[in-house]
């Protein structure tokens, strides 16, 4: 559906040159939603305005529906801009036309009549549940109500793609929460697909079917969000995901752990369970075949999209060879493992 080419944006400004976009790359299927994720002035903004070229990209090429953005006239660009709506960070709502005239305002401007244009944006409203709002005017609306009226604006001129630029930034944590169900249900009813940029990773663990996450305007790792939530590989996805998922070694302990065995340690591990195994009695298991005692340091678990996701952060002590025997066993169950560490017995109180 989109597919971003070798981008580059370089902005020249009084300070010299900044590479907003350095050398990014993917791939955006029909029908998903798509995060992107980065901390404050990673280039998120600049990425996703590229895409509908309100930037116009240094290098790299934009495609969208096959359709090379960056080789299109004015005229031919704004066309299609029709089929990418976009919602924004502060809504940016006509502040003198009611909600009906928000929403109704993009059929305007393609010159459609009036009578068309209330036909088609009656029934946007009644999708965002804003139908009794119909006649008022952006400042008796709540933050989460004037975004509804993006969205419905937005999908006016019945788009493909919907744009999300931080959409939810603005709004507390329970109206975020019925945004991004709103933007799901969307989704789903009109199997549009949905970009959006964001700094917060429960944004992206709520409704995201894929992510990418970005770091000095590049790419720094992609994938689907359960690929990545349970088993991220940059320092940066880590960082984010710390903030969603507990499962972090407490600092005392991390202090004392030794990454080869120590003879008569305790081992310390992490054990991750996807869909199905999370209801599998991994523990009792171990302590009914093995002489090893359990102590659980951390654990939790949770849904990513549907599908139930747990950790657990365990130590194990017991004779070497109980322990490593029941390590094997471990690593051999449908779960994910990873040793975290050794800590010699006596450093540590528990175990
Ligand atoms: N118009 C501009 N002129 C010059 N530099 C710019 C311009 N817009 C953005 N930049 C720079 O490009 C980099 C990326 O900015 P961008 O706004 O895309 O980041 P961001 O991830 O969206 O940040 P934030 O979350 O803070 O909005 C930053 O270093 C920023 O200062």
């Amino acid at each position: 559906m989109i597919m971003l080419t070798g981008l580059q944006k370089i902005y020249h400004g009084g300070t010299g040159a900044v590479k907003a976009i350095d050398n990014v790359s993917l791939e955006i299927e029909q029908g998903e939603i798509f995060g992107i994720i980065g901390k404050s002035g990673a280039g998120k903004s600049t990425l996703i305005r590229c895409i509908n070229l309100l930037e116009r990209p240094t290098a790299g090429r934009v495609l969208v529906d096959g359709q090379d953005m960056t080789s299109l006239s004015e005229v031919e660009l704004r066309e299609a801009r029709k089929s990418m709506g976009m919602i924004f960070q502060h809504f940016n709502l006509l502040s003198s036309r009611t909600v009906l005239g928000n929403v109704a305002f993009p059929l305007e401007i393609a010159g459609i009549s009036r009578t068309e244009r209330e036909k088609k944006a009656v029934p946007l409203l009644e999708l965002v549940g804003l139908t009794d709002k119909k006649d008022v005017y952006p400042a008796q609306l709540s933050g989460g109500q004037k975004q509804r009226v993006g969205i419905a604006r937005a999908l006016a001129s019945q788009p493909k793609v919907l744009l999300c630029d931080e959409a939810t930034s603005a709004l507390d944590p329970q109206t975020t929460e019925s945004i991004l169900a709103l933007l799901k249900d969307i989704n789903i009813k009109l199997g549009l697909t949905i970009v959006l940029i964001t700094h917060e990773m429960h944004v992206i663990k709520a409704i995201c079917d894929k992510v990418a996450v970005i770091e000095g305007g590049q790419l720094v790792e992609t994938g689907k969000v359960f690929d990545v939530f349970t088993n991220p590989q940059s320092a940066t996805a880590q960082d984010f995901i710390k903030a969603v998922v507990n499962n972090k070694v407490p600092d005392t302990l991390a202090a004392l752990l030794s990454d080869a065995p120590v003879a008569g340690g305790n081992l310390v591990m992490r054990l991750s369970f996807f869909g199905d195994a999370t209801n599998e009695p991994v523990i009792a298991g171990l302590i009914r075949r093995f002489a090893v005692d359990v102590n659980i340091i951390s654990g939790n678990i949770d849904h990513l999209q549907d599908t139930p996701y747990g950790t657990l952060l365990i130590e194990l002590s017991g004779k070497d060879e109980d322990i490593q025997n029941a390590l094997i066993y471990l690593q051999d169950l449908d779960l994910r493992t990873e040793v975290i560490g050794y800590v010699a017995r006596h450093a540590h109180a528990a175990g």
